[in-house]
């Protein structure tokens, strides 16, 4: 067991001694011809029990062993377990007897929130149906009526499942009213379960098989198979997530990637349960793992198809690539650390290619990275991954959209070759003087509220410059709330998010932005720089003066912290001299003791960075531009 997960997964899972699963077990998949095969993943908006009911049917199909240990068993990663949240995306194959026969169902689970729904379209691709949960007491959030929208337009099978049964306000026949009126699906339909405590999930096995038609593809076919997900294996290359459209394959096989032409020999190929299991073969209808010596992640293209040498096929159409909404600086604590950070954003990156990485240096900071991500929370689940799996320190600044300015100045016209361009980092943001036009990123945000909070709803995002474009939903949900709203927004209504917001890109527009620059004793520091919303600039400027005098320890001399624009001085404060002597209160006596304040000290300076003579705590970085007021 150990093997296994200290291959996939390093150190991260001590999960491995829970599991049942015999390695030596040999299974036959030629048993399993397409029509006794259903792919299916979990689809529902955030907290509704999607990992819970995992757990319920990897139990009850014998998958893992039915023990209190074995919760979330699909969240691997450390960060998943903490946060009680999905990020990555897993799949697990059960065997489940029905009507006499043996099933193969694949499943696929997939995160809730927002900001990795990439991952929820992906494992859409790679199914035929879908459980569909929604909460017995919360009922159809935002998230819910978007996931659905996915699996619909994908034209899955969707089994609703109304989960949570046992709480004591749970309300089914509403729930169940809901989604007859807003999805179209009759109530008869629903399955009434608690995952948590097992109740009827049999009966969504059952559904499972009876509802969601088998795949469809042909065993006759060349063999043809779709990149739905990969990761990293230190030892073993990359590993390929892949659902076999037709044919079979076979360890030996040379395989090809329809995206980039090159030729790989599959060196083995199994089922994720939800470990690697290896296999003879994979055959037509299947979902499981590849391992064909590719080296890096970015070889493993999500939406690739992969074919057979000598078997050219027409390659399945694939997905849009995930596209960065969040850049922040990344850098090392010290310059001496700067390879062992590097090899750690490598390693996490190879995991994970939607985030984007740049080589980028600053005159504080030194060499570090500027690197682009989905959302705040993808974000901060990177820093925290870098953290807790790589043992890395890190200073992160502030994060910010990609900004967008169209130039006027003939000169950095031709010096850009093109008269827009994008803005990544807020040091580098244009002069209004070369400028003719800033634009920011918006997003379409979709509220489902209950009438009785619409107004305050309203007037919150219309704080925020909320626009509300006049679109009426559907009809179906009269409660339902649009807005546009800039990106760099989002942050102040993210309470919502886990309530019932839901949101999607909807391009650029006209912002009047400014840079504000933040000077310690009159040295700007280009890594607090920000760009503001000219209206916001002083109200911004003085909270992250505040914000700053709270960081920044009192030192031996005054400092003055300012916030600019241009050269204009638009607030202050002042955080006075100061000399902490620890130990004022050893008088005489013990050396030991003096010595271990003395090293405790020295240990809380390692984690201050030097900026002109001030020392700065690395999380001031990323904390100055975060809202006192919640
Ligand atoms: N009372 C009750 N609680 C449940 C039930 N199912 C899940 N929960 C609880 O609801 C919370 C969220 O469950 P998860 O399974 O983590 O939800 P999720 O949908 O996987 O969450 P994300 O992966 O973050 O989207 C946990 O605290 C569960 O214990 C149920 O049937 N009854």
């Amino acid at each position: 067991f150990g093997r296994i997960w200290g291959r996939k997964w390093g150190r991260l899972c001590p999960l491995n001694y829970f599991f049942q699963i015999s390695t030596s077990e040999s299974i036959d998949l030629s048993k399993f011809p397409v029509d006794k095969i259903r792919n299916f993943s979990i689809i529902a908006h955030i907290d509704h029990g999607k990992s819970t009911l995992a757990d319920r049917l990897l139990e009850m199909t014998g998958a893992i062993a039915k023990t209190d240990k074995n919760k979330q068993v699909l969240d691997k990663l450390q960060v998943e377990r903490e946060r009680g949240i999905t990020v990555k995306a897993q799949t697990a194959s059960l065997f489940y007897s029905h009507h006499g026969q043996q099933y193969l169902l694949n499943l696929i689970d997939t995160p809730g929130h927002v900001d990795f729904s990439y991952e929820v379209s992906r494992s859409i691709s790679a199914c035929q149906g879908v459980l569909l949960i929604v909460d017995a007491n919360q009922g159809i959030q935002a998230q819910t009526v978007a996931n659905f929208y996915l699996a619909f337009e994908a034209q899955l099978a969707i089994i609703p499942v109304i989960n949570k049964i046992d709480l004591r306000n749970a309300d089914p026949e509403r729930v169940e009213s809901q989604i007859e009126k807003v999805f179209d699906i009759p109530r008869e339909e629903c399955i009434r379960i608690s995952a948590k405590l097992g109740t009827n999930v049999e009966t969504v096995l059952k559904a499972v098989v009876d509802r969601i038609p088998p795949p469809l593809a042909c065993p006759n076919d060349p063999f043809k198979a779709l990149v739905f997900d990969s990761c990293f294996d230190h030892y073993r290359g990359v590993v390929t997530n892949v659902a076999l459209f037709g044919g079979q394959v076979k360890k030996g096989d040379r395989i090809v990637s329809a995206h980039h032409s090159k030729t790989y020999e599959v060196n083995e190929l199994g089922l994720l349960r939800p470990d690697e299991h290896p296999t003879q073969r994979l055959y037509a209808g299947q979902v499981g793992y590849i391992i064909a010596g590719m080296k890096d992640v970015k070889e493993a293209q999500i939406g690739d198809t992969l074919h057979l040498q000598d078997q050219p096929v027409e390659a399945l159409p694939g997905f849009k690539p995930a596209k960065a909404m969040v850049f922040a600086g990344m850098y090392p604590m010290d310059q001496s650390e700067y390879p062992g950070l590097r090899s750690a954003i490598e390693r996490l990156t190879l995991n994970d290619s939607s985030v984007t990485v740049q080589r980028d240096s600053s005159l504080a900071l030194g060499a570090g990275w500027r690197l682009g991500f989905l959302g705040l929370l993808h974000m901060e689940v990177f820093n925290q991954r870098l953290e807790q799996e790589h043992n890395a320190s890190v200073i992160v600044t502030a994060p910010t959209v990609p900004y967008k300015a169209i130039l006027s100045s003939a000169k950095l016209i031709k010096e850009h070759g093109s008269e827009e361009i994008t803005i990544v980092n807020p040091a580098q943001f244009p002069d209004r003087g070369v400028v003719s036009e800033y634009l920011e990123p918006v997003v379409l945000g979709t509220i489902l509220t209950p009438d009785s909070y619409t107004g305050k709803i309203m007037s919150l995002c219309l704080v925020r410059e909320a626009r509300y474009p006049g679109i009426q939903a559907q009809n179906v949900f009269k409660e339902t709330l649009l807005f546009f709203i800039f990106f760099s927004s989002l942050k102040s209504l993210e309470f919502l998010i886990l309530h019932s917001f839901d949101y999607e890109n909807a391009g650029y527009q006209t912002a009047e932005l400014i840079k504000m620059d933040i000077l310690l004793n009159g040295n700007p520091v280009e890594e607090l720089a920000t760009v503001v919303h000219r209206n916001r600039a002083y109200s911004t400027g003085k909270s992250m003066c505040e914000r700053l005098k709270d960081t920044i320890p009192r030192q031996m001399f005054e400092i003055a912290v300012q916030a600019a624009i241009g050269s204009k001085i638009i607030a202050r404060e002042t955080i006075k001299a100061y000399r902490k002597n620890v130990l004022a209160k050893c008088y005489g006596g013990d050396i030991t003791r003096k010595m271990k304040l003395l090293k405790k000290q020295a240990e809380g300076k390692k984690k201050m960075r030097l900026i002109g003579r001030v020392e700065v705590p690395k999380d001031a970085f990323i904390n100055v531009l975060k809202r006192k007021d919640k």
